[in-house]
């Protein structure tokens, strides 16, 4: 009887819940992922990342991370369900089966474990981490602001109370500074996603200004492509373009640092809904979000592969 299959796909969960889960589910499918700890958050609780490899050794590599704003929940429940996914989609699925035969995939599932406790225990719409420093008496740091690209610029707040504010450095919080050690030192992550919600969106670079990448042409024909393969599951209707044209400038945030760092294929969702719900999605929505989210995934994993 596996113990994740009494996991409830379509619930919400806390933290100490997903993390009994991540360790059944490695021990359940040893053969395929396996559990990295990148380090420790600001409380000391620790990073966890799920890495799904079929061998070879710094295989070219796809990153995923989500709950980078504790009370986007939405989020940990689609990286919950598409890890399974993707257990169950190799060996089957010719397009997932071609990815992990040449690829490796980390996913982030909780990538601000205070702020996420939090969000249970005391404030269900909190955003930020949970870091505090000497005389400052607000307590947090947007963890999409932190990162050095653009740290500091327009669409970031250097007040402390700021439900977007940027920290006193780059990757001054630990929480950011573990995901920027782990990617440099793999040096071969192909393409990175961040999840957030909502607003039902699907963005690339840049964030931090209104000049266009490099390969904006590519970005914006995948993010098209991405946004017609999850339409096609449900019939939910995404945006996309770049950050700061199809939504707005916003400073140190994790794709600008990932795509400066060489990342190509960088991208952030904004999942479900456009607002009725906003944060607090209900449960119901958690299967049908992480099936079309699924697709969009997918597409643009299969790119990367053969590009
Ligand atoms: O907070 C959210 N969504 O949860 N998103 C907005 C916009 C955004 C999304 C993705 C990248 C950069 C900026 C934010 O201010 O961070
Ligand atoms: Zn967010």
């Amino acid at each position: 009887e596996r113990s994740t299959s009494s996991f409830s796909y379509s619930s919400y969960h806390t933290l100490e819940e997903i993390y009994t889960w991540i360790d059944n589910f490695v021990t359940e499918h040893s053969d395929i992922v396996s559990k990295l700890q990148i380090g420790h958050s600001f409380e000391n609780r620790s990073i966890l990342v799920l890495k799904f490899s079929t061998g070879g050794s710094r295989r070219p590599a796809i990153w995923i991370d989500s709950g980078i704003h504790s009370r986007e929940w939405i989020t940990h429940a689609t990286g919950i369900w598409i890890a399974r996914k993707i257990v169950s989609e190799y060996g089957k699925d010719r397009v997932i089966t071609d990815v992990l035969n040449a690829m490796d995939i980390f996913l982030e599932i909780v990538s601000n474990p205070d702020g996420f406790a939090y969000t249970h225990s005391m404030n269900r719409l909190w955003r930020k981490n949970k870091s505090s420093r000497p005389g400052i008496f607000c307590i947090g740091v947007d963890l999409n602001r932190n990162w050095k690209s653009g740290f500091g610029g327009n669409g970031s707040n250097n007040n402390p109370c700021s439900e977007t504010y940027h920290g006193p450095s780059p990757q001054s919080e630990p929480e950011v500074a573990a995901v920027v050690d782990f990617i440099m030192s793999h040096g071969n992550v192909k393409a990175l996603i961040s999840i957030h919600s909502y607003s039902q969106m699907l963005m690339y670079p840049y964030g931090h200004s209104l000049e266009p990448v490099s390969n904006q042409e590519e970005l914006y024909h995948l993010a098209k492509d991405a946004v017609q393969a999850l339409y096609e599951v449900h019939g939910i209707e995404y945006i996309y373009g770049s950050i700061s044209t199809t939504l707005y400038v916003a400073s140190g945030i994790t794709v600008d640092w990932a795509y400066d760092s060489g990342i190509k294929y960088s991208f952030s969702f904004e999942l479900r809904d456009t607002g009725r719900y906003g944060f607090l999605l209900p449960a119901a929505q958690i299967i049908p979000t992480a099936q079309e989210t699924w697709m969009a995934i997918r597409t643009i994993m299969v790119h990367t592969l053969h590009h």
